[in-house]
């Protein structure tokens, strides 16, 4: 069965993540969304794109569970620049990606928001990268892109005490557009959508290019050295510790070896 479907209403086509327990972003949902993009790219009728989530979340993240059937570091290092080279592509999309998102947007789910050109949020959405409570790091270029919205001592906080923010914290500071009640995000967010959508699609396409060159050349050192890292703290005692904490549902003991 598939782990994402998608439909299109007046230009404007629906991603939805159907990944039951949490839209955990698996290889294989990974794989999935890559597939469904580069066909959208190709669809003239498509001239926005909205991606979010069926359920209570929009995404928790890459599948922890997955997480014990890689070994090797550089299983997880291939990992790490499979879901950058995604979102770099998703950054860099000729039309406008926007992630809707309720209950919470955590670690690869917030990552993956985040290389949307837009974010709308619920109010209470809780938005975060908690990697270092499973006693490994963001991998899909969360530590680089989080300080480019919320500044580099929010995304520090943020990342060391792994304490997500809510939807209105996320407005304030930039990482999030606009916050709705729950009831109204769908039919708010469509109607931002629709506005786009009448735009030139040449207008929308060089718009979203320009923005691009804000990147700054350090970016893709940071997210090469992000990849390794993700990799090499696999290794670790507390990387196992902290992954099989999460699974038996128990607080983590990290020792620090
Ligand atoms: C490079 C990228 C790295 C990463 O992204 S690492 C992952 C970062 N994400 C996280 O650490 C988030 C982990 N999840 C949570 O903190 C919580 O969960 C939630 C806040 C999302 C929800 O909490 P609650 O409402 O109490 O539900 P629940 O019983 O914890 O979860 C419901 C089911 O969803 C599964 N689940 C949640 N997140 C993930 C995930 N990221 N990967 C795989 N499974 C996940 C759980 O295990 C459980 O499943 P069952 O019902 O079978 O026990």
């Amino acid at each position: 069965m598939s782990a994402l479907y998608s439909e299109t209403i007046q230009g404007i086509t629906f991603i939805t993540f159907n990944n039951p327990p949490a839209n955990a972003l698996s290889q294989g949902v990974l794989q999935e969304l890559s597939q469904l993009l580069k066909k959208y790219e190709e669809i003239e009728e498509t001239r926005v794109i909205i991606l979010k989530g069926e359920g209570r979340f929009f995404c928790a993240g890459a599948d922890i569970k997955e997480f014990t059937s890689l070994q090797q570091s550089t299983q997880y290092e291939n990992l790490a620049k499979k879901g950058q080279n995604l979102f770099e592509y998703i950054e860099n999309y000729p039309k406008p990606i926007i992630a809707m998102i309720h209950g919470t947007a955590l670690g690869g789910g917030l990552e993956l928001a985040m290389s949307c050109h837009m974010r709308f949020v619920t109010h209470d959405a809780k938005l975060g990268l908690p990697e270092l409570q499973l006693g490994i790091i963001p991998g899909f270029a969360g530590t680089q892109r989080l300080p480019r919205y919320v500044g580099a001592a929010k995304a520090c906080e943020m990342m060391l005490t792994s304490r997500p923010i809510k939807g209105t914290e996320a407005v304030t500071l930039g990482l999030a557009n606009a916050s709705y009640h729950e009831e109204e995000l769908h039919s708010k967010v469509t109607a931002i959508a629709e506005v786009i959508a009448k735009k030139s699609p040449s207008s929308v396409k060089a718009t979203l290019e320009l923005l691009q060159y804000t990147k700054t050349s350090r970016y893709y050192e940071g997210v090469e050295k992000e990849a390794q890292l993700f990799g090499s703290v696999f290794n670790t005692e507390d990387a196992k510790e902290g992954v099989t904490a999460f699974i038996e549902k128990r607080e983590p003991k990290f020792v620090g070896k």
